[in-house]
């Protein structure tokens, strides 16, 4: 039985359609990234998982418990850390997540409770009142509280937007942690190279339709292939290579390309074109492309 479930859902807020029919399931024990840029409509799918917001048309599960139809037992399968930060100021640290435990009927908790505030650093904070942490520090509770009850799913909404290395670093040691003991994680994230990192699978999302589904790796190496960087020390890129350019704006903005190659023998020719047109090259290196640049390609609809 899939983790999450999302079966041909719809969105529309009046005129704009944010979900236009959108598919995927994520499988139990998956690291899962739900991709797209500014509008694509990622949180809105997650209200929709959350039961917070209703779809116009399709369904959505968790663990086999539709999220309309079967809220409760949906719900208390599934830990969201949205991506807002909504608490009461007068509770601490400790108060907050108890009343949280209480909401899923929990009430001796607090060996969890102290094991995910001393995995998120909460610990000396533990009895600081919410509205005195800082936004960091916040952040970290509303981690602590998606993960009272130890959601088999965990759904996480762009936790590390304007976050600090460090507690980057602790969060998703955490999550990786859960991850390895079994728990489902679905990640929303601008960062793609964080993407990379973690997940092994990831949706894309452009104007609320899934535009690419796949296991990280093979997304990179289907879509991209390697990629010669080249700097010049003198010259422009000949007309003849142009349409190998990745990145547009290189085109405009100077002298250093990255082109696209599929095989080690196509490096030969380009490097022969740019000898005769007399370009001298300052430095090169080939390297694999990476998740930004599929994802880049991707959003252009060059493919
Ligand atoms: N309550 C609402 N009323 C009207 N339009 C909305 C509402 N919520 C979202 N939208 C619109 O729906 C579209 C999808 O928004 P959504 O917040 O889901 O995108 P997103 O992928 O999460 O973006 P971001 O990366 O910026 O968080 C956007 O065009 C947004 O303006």
């Amino acid at each position: 039985m899939a983790a999450l479930q999302i079966l041909n859902v719809e969105k529309r807020y009046k005129s704009l359609q944010a979900l236009g029919g959108v598919t995927f399931s994520v499988e139990p024990g998956e690291f899962f990234g739900l991709l797209g840029p500014n509008g694509a409509g990622k949180t809105t799918l997650i209200s929709i998982i959350a039961g917070l917001s209703r779809a116009d048309a399709g369904t959505v599960s968790i663990l086999g418990h539709d999220v309309v139809s079967d809220y409760r037992e949906a719900r208390s399968r599934l830990g969201v850390v949205p991506q807002e930060l909504v608490f009461d100021p007068f509770f601490t640290v400790r108060e907050t997540l108890r009343m949280q435990s209480g909401y899923f009927g929990l009430r001796k908790n607090d060996a969890w409770i102290d094991e995910v505030m001393d995995n998120l650093d909460l610990t000396d904070k533990a009895d600081t009142n919410m509205r005195a942490l800082s936004g960091g520090m916040k952040r970290r509770v509303l981690v602590a509280q998606a993960l009272v009850h130890k959601p088999p799913v965990i759904v996480l909404d762009e936790p590390t937007a304007g976050v600090d290395v460090e507690l980057r670093q602790t969060l998703w040691k955490f999550i990786s942690r859960l991850n390895r003991e079994g728990h489902t994680i679905v990640l929303t994230t601008h960062y793609l190279e964080e993407a990379q990192a973690l997940c092994n699978r990831v949706a894309m999302l452009k104007a609320g339709k899934v535009v690419a589904l796949d296991k990280t790796s093979s997304l990179i190496r289907r879509i991209s292939g390697s990629q010669l960087v080249v700097s010049l020390a003198r010259g422009t890129l000949p007309d003849a290579l142009k349409p190998l350019v990745s990145h547009p704006d290189e085109l405009v903005s100077g002298s250093k390309y990255t082109l696209r190659v599929n095989e080690y023998s196509d490096v030969e020719p380009i490097l022969a074109t740019l000898r005769q047109s007399g370009a001298v090259i300052e430095d090169m290196q080939l390297q694999q492309a990476d998740l930004e640049d599929v994802f880049i390609q991707i959003m252009e609809g060059e493919k």
